[in-house]
């Protein structure tokens, strides 16, 4: 059982409960996931679950700055290496301020986001802030409505990515299937 009082945290360690050595170098990886994902497997493909908006988590409006149920841009996904699903993600976008990389957000469609950060020197990476989620996590519940049962905890990462005063939150619980890679 993951403590309640359990939170994002930028160290790995969590009341006792670290992840698996081998998950280490996915959570800490700065680079891009999609990158990482596509370098293991023959074929990657994203799979947009909804893009819409939608008021924003408590934990992201604290985290972004926004009050609590802030209409936002919500965007989840799954990453798949062939085929199989190994990153559930779920980012969040601001309305305000509007800007011109927000069209291209819009169009992304079942392309990865991963390919919009990463090719803009201008949009920089905040810290990178890991938590282990179990079920009483709105993520956690989110994941398995998309893919059934899960394992009893799941790792998960968040960051900020900015570019000037937009901000946008990104989200990554990783799915047991990643170890394979
Ligand atoms: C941020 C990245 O993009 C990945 C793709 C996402 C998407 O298409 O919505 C969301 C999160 C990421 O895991 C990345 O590749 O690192």
């Amino acid at each position: 059982m993951i403590p309640a009082r359990a939170a994002w945290r930028p160290a790995l360690l969590q009341r006792g409960r670290a992840p698996a050595p081998a998950l280490r170098p996915w959570l800490e990886e700065r680079g891009s996931l999609t990158a990482r994902i596509r370098a293991r497997c023959d074929r990657f493909r994203v799979q947009c679950l909804r893009q819409c908006l939608a008021p924003i988590g408590s934990e992201e409006a604290a985290c972004l700055g926004l009050p609590a149920g802030t209409r936002v841009w919500m965007r989840e996904v799954l990453l798949l290496a062939d085929e199989v699903p190994v990153v559930f993600a779920h980012t969040v976008m601001p309305l305000a301020p509007r800007h011109p990389f927000d069209q291209r957000f819009f169009a992304l469609g079942q392309r990865s986001l991963g390919s919009l950060l990463f090719s803009d020197p201008r949009i920089a990476r905040g810290r990178l802030e890991f938590r282990a989620l179990d079920r009483r996590h709105r993520l956690y519940r989110s994941a398995e409505a998309a893919l059934g049962p899960q394992p009893g905890w799941l790792w998960a990462r968040r960051s900020r990515f900015g570019r000037g005063a937009k901000g946008l939150l990104v989200n990554e619980v990783f799915l047991p299937a990643v170890l394979s890679l």
